[in-house]
C-alpha cells in the first residue's frame, strides 16, 4: 500500500490543499492521502484557530472524497509537530505501507532547516509541488509532481476575512463553518 502524507497547519484549509491532495494521489497512483494537521507548527507562530476547529474544517473539506483521509497523530502527541517524529511513529504503526511526504514550494525552500532532516530524508520519500512566488533548487531527494499554479494561501484568506472582504479559495462548507463559528474575525 502507498500512502501520501500531507502535513499542514491548515489554518484554514483551502482549495490549494485540496487540489494538491487529489492531484498527487492520482499522479503517483497512491492508495490514500492522509492530511495531518499540526498540533503546534514547528517553525511558525501558533495557529490562529484551535486544533479542534482546524480538524473540523479539514473534515468538511475532504468529506466524501475518495482516498482522502485525516490522521490526528500529531494532536495525540501534542507539543511541537516535528515531521521526523510523525514519520517514525507511522512507519512503526504501519510497517507494510510505503510513505511519501508532500510539500509545497515554500517548504522545499525551507527543507534544509527541518529538524533532523538528514535522518528524515532516508525515512520517507519527499514529493514536491511548485508554489507561485517561491524559488528554490530542487534537491535530488524530492520527486516533483506537476500541478497548475494554485493562487491561494491561508494567510491571505485570514487577512481577507479579518478585513471583511470576500475571499477566494475556500470550499463552501469550510467557509460556512468559519462564519458560523466566527473564526478569524477581528
Ligand atoms: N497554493 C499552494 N501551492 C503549493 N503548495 C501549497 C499551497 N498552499 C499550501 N501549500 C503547501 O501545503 C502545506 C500546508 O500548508 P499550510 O497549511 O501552511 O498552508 P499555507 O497556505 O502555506 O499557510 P500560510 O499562508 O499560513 O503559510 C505546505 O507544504 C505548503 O507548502
Ligand atoms: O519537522 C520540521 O522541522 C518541520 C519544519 C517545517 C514544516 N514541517 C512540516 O511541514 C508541513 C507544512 O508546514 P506548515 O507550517 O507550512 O503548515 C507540516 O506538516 C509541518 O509539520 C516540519
Amino acid at each position: 500500500m502507498k500512502v501520501g502524507l500531507f502535513g499542514g497547519t491548515f489554518d484554514p484549509p483551502h482549495l490549494g490543499h485540496f487540489e494538491i491532495g487529489k492531484t498527487v494521489r492520482e499522479k503517483l497512483d497512491l492508495d490514500e492521502v492522509w492530511f495531518i494537521p499540526t498540533y503546534e507548527p514547528p517553525h511558525k507562530d501558533n495557529a490562529t484557530a484551535s486544533p479542534n476547529d482546524r480538524l473540523r474544517m479539514l473534515e468538511r473539506m475532504i468529506d466524501g472524497e475518495e482516498g482522502l483521509h485525516i490522521s490526528t497523530i500529531e494532536f495525540e502527541r501534542e507539543g511541537r509537530s516535528y515531521t521526523i517524529d510523525t514519520v517514525k511513529a507511522l512507519r512503526k504503526l504501519h510497517p507494510e505501507v510505503q510513505f511519501y511526504f508532500i510539500i509545497g514550494g515554500d517548504q522545499i525552500a525551507y527543507l534544509p532547516n527541518w529538524y533532523k532532516i538528514e535522518e528524515l530524508k532516508d525515512l520517507v520519500q519527499f514529493v514536491g509541488v511548485r508554489r507561485e512566488g517561491y524559488s528554490y533548487n530542487i534537491p535530488a531527494q524530492i520527486r516533483m509532481v506537476e500541478i497548475p499554479d494554485l493562487p491561494y494561501s491561508s494567510t491571505s484568506i485570514r487577512e481577507g476575512l479579518q478585513r471583511n472582504e470576500p475571499v477566494e479559495g475556500l470550499q463552501e462548507n469550510v467557509e460556512r463553518y468559519i462564519r458560523e463559528n466566527h473564526l478569524y474575525e477581528r
